[in-house]
């Protein structure tokens, strides 16, 4: 492996952080579901797509910044919600919101987190929040979840829906992934009983998810939600122009495209491929959010061209946790917004709105 003394790029942050992540945390963090197929396709699909610089444009000032349900980012990159940061970092999700903050970005904890809710809101100061929701078969626990989201200055409620079940994770399995006495969900109280239960062939993340989610909720339960907190409601994991319809026709804020960072459906097809078919579907009624595979500003800007108004990172906020705590995610979301910026300099796009359907093209 090379050695790598300065970051200079998201694959030298993941170099660096799989020096310092416990073997069996990395699989968790790093793999998918299956065969991983669907996390190959996610990367494969960027290298289908060519940007089209246009040149003689005014790009002496080009800037990141955007504006997303109302937020004013300094760059149209977002931290994903990812479970159990103190797998990277002791000062876990706390770390996080103050890197996420001092950057200027949107962070979306996951309810899976290490630290209460409240604490990451605190830690975040007047940075934007939104929470991530897993909808829980203990419907009080629940909406108990939900309303301290609430009240702790969290602006959108996240309701991921690709995972009725968790996806087949066979490196857990085969580590037989148990999770440290400090590194349990800190969110939901009941699910720390459920971590000893591992059944056989499976890990205890998995075993305790599958537990602690509803598989049965349908779109007529979002009226529950909607009536349970007023916050703007955003679906996560949509990946089909039927469901980006049906998501707009129940009054959804914004939907993010999403394969779960290719960890659910072991799909061969990237997220990058079924962005333009939800985009239309969309056709503008809400904003449409990003993720899976995003590594380069050269990333970001193929997927605003393809009708992203943002995007959402997952491991790599993981990996600048593991390197350097709020520091490290700082330093790996202005590495992001600076090489956003040169690309959008390169190829003649100077404001993110200008990032159009013009600016791409099939390699
Ligand atoms: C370690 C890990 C944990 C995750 N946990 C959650 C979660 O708790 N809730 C959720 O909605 N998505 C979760 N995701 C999915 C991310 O939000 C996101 O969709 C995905 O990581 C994006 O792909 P990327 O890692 O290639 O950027 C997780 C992803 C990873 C890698
Ligand atoms: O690992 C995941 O992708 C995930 O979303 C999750 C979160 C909490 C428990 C188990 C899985």
């Amino acid at each position: 492996m090379r050695m790598v003394d300065q970051p200079l790029c998201l694959d030298d942050f993941e170099a660096l952080a799989r020096a310092k992540i416990r073997q069996d945390y990395w699989d968790y963090i790093a793999g998918g579901a299956g065969a991983e197929r669907a996390l190959a396709a996610n990367r494969a699909a960027f290298a289908r797509i060519a940007l089209r610089p246009r040149v003689l444009v005014d790009v002496s000032a080009c800037t990141a910044a955007t504006t997303l349900l109302g937020h004013e980012l300094a760059s149209p990159v977002v931290v994903a919600p990812t479970a159990y940061h103190r797998m990277s970092h002791p000062e876990g999700e706390l770390a996080t919101a103050r890197g996420a903050a001092d950057a200027g970005a949107l962070y979306i904890p996951s309810i899976f987190s290490n630290y209460p809710l409240e604490d990451v809101a605190a830690a975040g100061g007047a940075a934007p929040r939104w929470q991530q929701l897993y909808w829980l078969h203990d419907r009080e626990a629940f909406g108990a979840v939900v309303d301290r989201a609430t009240a702790a200055g969290y602006s959108a409620l996240v309701l991921t829906v690709d995972a009725p079940v968790i996806g087949l994770r066979l490196r857990d399995a085969r580590n037989a992934l148990t999770l440290d006495a400090d590194t349990l969900p800190a969110n939901l109280f009941a699910a720390q009983d459920l971590l000893t239960t591992r059944s056989e062939g499976s890990s205890a993340v998995a075993t305790q998810s599958l537990q602690a989610f509803d598989a049965s909720i349908t779109w007529d339960d979002l009226a529950w939600l909607r009536d349970r907190s007023p916050l703007p409601l955003v679906l996560k994991g949509i990946a089909t122009a039927e469901d980006a319809r049906l998501a707009v026709e129940h009054g959804v804020a914004a939907i993010v495209v999403s394969n779960h960072g290719g960890r659910q459906l072991d799909n061969p097809i990237g997220t990058l491929d079924i962005l333009p078919e939800v985009v239309e579907a969309v056709a503008g009624r809400c904003p449409v959010l990003f993720d899976g595979g995003v590594r380069t500003g050269h990333d970001v800007a193929v997927a605003l061209a393809l009708g992203a108004d943002a995007v959402l990172v997952g491991r790599p906020a993981l990996w600048g946790l593991a390197v350097g705590g709020a520091a490290g995610v700082t330093q790996v979301l202005r590495l992001l917004q600076t090489e956003l910026e040169r690309v959008m300099a390169l190829i003649g796009r100077p404001t993110v709105e200008s990032i159009d359907a013009s600016a791409v093209r099939r390699a």
